[in-house]
């Protein structure tokens, strides 16, 4: 895992952009794995802005969402779906047809994740997963205890998990108990993942992720594993890492033309 640490969110946030914005350059019909949450939100809003000021095309590309919560329609303020819009889709010039996020309503949900899965393979495979990381080292929904081998399917929300997300609905008993969510065996396909977290809130499931043992209990954790994985994080997402000097000599002498 490549470990890169920024002085702010800010900073960090523009190399994950021109990572996405190189990758549709260099592959026009690039697939993109979305995450949602505050964390993504500096990037979405400069692959905006290199849409808007420098062309940047995603007329192209498909995008698959890592979740959503079961039960709420798509135009719910609280949704994925209105999330993922709001922030990025209604900005750019990606094709309705193209994007996908998983649905909240459908009827059944185990016949819908295993199409979820069949429209990822047909469209050839997620090239670039972006992630955030919940303050218990989720990704996407994949709550700790997740299979590490786990495709997409249902998930019960951590109470934990409820509370984090409660600002979206007001208080955290709004928050539904059940989404729909990659699994972890489906982030793993993917072939490059970046994972972005920011803040003291995320160091330990940082320090987790990156340096604990691999454990379900810390389901990021198994991104070690991952071929290609970038971790990009700010100071304060990095308090709790012990090698930092290292990964920052590391990162000191990449090439500057490998560093984004
Ligand atoms: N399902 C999402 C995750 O994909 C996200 O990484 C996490 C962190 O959210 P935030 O970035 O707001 O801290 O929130 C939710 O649980």
């Amino acid at each position: 895992m490549e470990i890169i640490i920024q002085p702010n969110a800010d900073e960090a946030s523009m190399i994950a952009a021109r990572h996405v914005a190189r990758l549709v350059r260099d592959k026009p019909n690039a697939v993109l794995g979305l995450a949602t949450g505050s964390t993504p939100l500096m990037m979405y809003r400069e692959l905006v802005r290199m849409h808007k000021e420098q062309g940047l095309d995603f007329s192209e590309v498909t995008t698959f969402n890592l979740d959503e919560y079961v039960g709420l329609s798509p135009d719910h303020p609280a949704s994925y779906h209105a999330f993922m819009w709001d922030n990025f889709f209604s900005h750019i010039n990606v094709k309705r047809e193209r994007v996908h996020v998983p649905d909240g309503q459908s009827s059944h949900v185990p016949a819908f994740c295993r199409k979820y899965e069949e429209a990822i393979v047909a469209a050839g495979g997620i090239d670039l997963q972006v992630l955030g990381i919940g303050s218990d080292g989720h990704i996407g929904f994949n709550e700790p205890s997740s299979s590490l081998a786990s495709r997409t399917r249902i998930k019960t929300l951590t109470a934990q998990t409820r509370e984090d997300n409660a600002k979206a609905f007001g208080s955290a008993d709004q928050v539904p108990f059940h989404v729909i969510t990659m699994g972890v065996g489906t982030i793993m396909d993917t072939r490059h993942v970046i994972i972005l977290a920011f803040g003291e809130k995320k160091a330990e499931a940082i320090a987790g992720a990156v340096e604990g043992p691999i454990t379900a209990m810390n389901p990021a954790s198994i991104l070690q594993m991952h071929p290609v994985a970038t971790c990009i994080i700010d100071e304060g997402a990095a308090t709790k890492l012990k090698r930092t000097e290292y990964y920052r000599w590391v990162y000191d002498r990449k090439p500057d033309w490998q560093k984004l």
